[in-house]
């Protein structure tokens, strides 16, 4: 993406399961809130759950939910408490196009992985988050990756994801200048149990590594 379409790094505070952490995130000033409606994470919550907790969002900031691989009528059932669809299997490119939302296409930043290739072939993706790979684990693994395979200049709006906390951020932001951040594991102090202190202070971090 062009450099005058950067602005500053957007958050997203992805694997909110309960209220108070919705609540926490939004007033600490996440722009995106995420909900994995992927069964198989700890962090899962069905549609039902989606509904309640995503009432709470205000306006303005981004409802996130994330599908491993799920039927497009799944999708279709969730999308209505959803502003964007985050895609973190191995979903095609023709795959993503069954909602009617806005969407981002999630990569695992495996070796050989073509990322101006995947962001010519998922033309329509708003963006591409770039994970750490670890097999068998389609993500949240809290690992890093080496931030410096991505390319400077890539179609897409980056938002970078895997193993970041607040010790990290500001490092990851000056090394590779993400549109977005994405974080899970790095503001929990439980598995799916988010942690106030922890979210503010990534929070405080991504603000700081963009002054001047
Ligand atoms: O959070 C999960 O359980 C999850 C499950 C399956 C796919 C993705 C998942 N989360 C996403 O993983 C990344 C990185 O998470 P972390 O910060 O390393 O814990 C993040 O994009 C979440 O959106």
């Amino acid at each position: 993406m062009t450099e005058h379409m950067r602005g500053r790094t957007r958050v997203k505070i992805c694997g909110l399961t309960r209220e108070e952490d919705v609540d926490t995130a939004v007033a600490a000033g996440a722009d995106a809130i995420g909900f994995v409606l992927w069964p198989g994470s700890h962090r899962a919550i069905d549609a039902g759950r989606l509904a309640h907790l995503a009432a709470r969002v205000p306006a303005f900031v981004t409802r996130v939910g994330l599908f491993v691989d799920q039927s497009p009528e799944f999708v279709r059932r969730c999308e209505s408490y959803l502003d964007l669809i985050q895609y973190h299997g191995d979903e095609p490119p023709e795959a993503c196009a069954h909602t009617l939302r806005p969407w981002i296409k999630a990569l695992r930043m495996r070796d050989g992985v073509d990322l101006a290739a995947a962001a010519q072939a998922y033309g329509e993706a708003r963006g591409l988050l770039l994970d750490a790979y670890k097999p068998g684990v389609p993500g949240g693994t809290g690992e890093t990756f080496d931030w410096s395979r991505i390319p400077a200049n890539l179609a897409k709006p980056v938002i970078l994801a895997g193993g970041l906390t607040a010790s990290n951020v500001g490092d990851a932001i000056r090394t590779v200048q993400p549109f977005a951040v994405d974080v899970s594991g790095g503001v929990e102090h439980a598995r799916g149990v988010k942690d106030p202190e922890l979210i503010r202070a990534f929070i405080r971090q991504v603000s700081l590594a963009q002054q001047p």
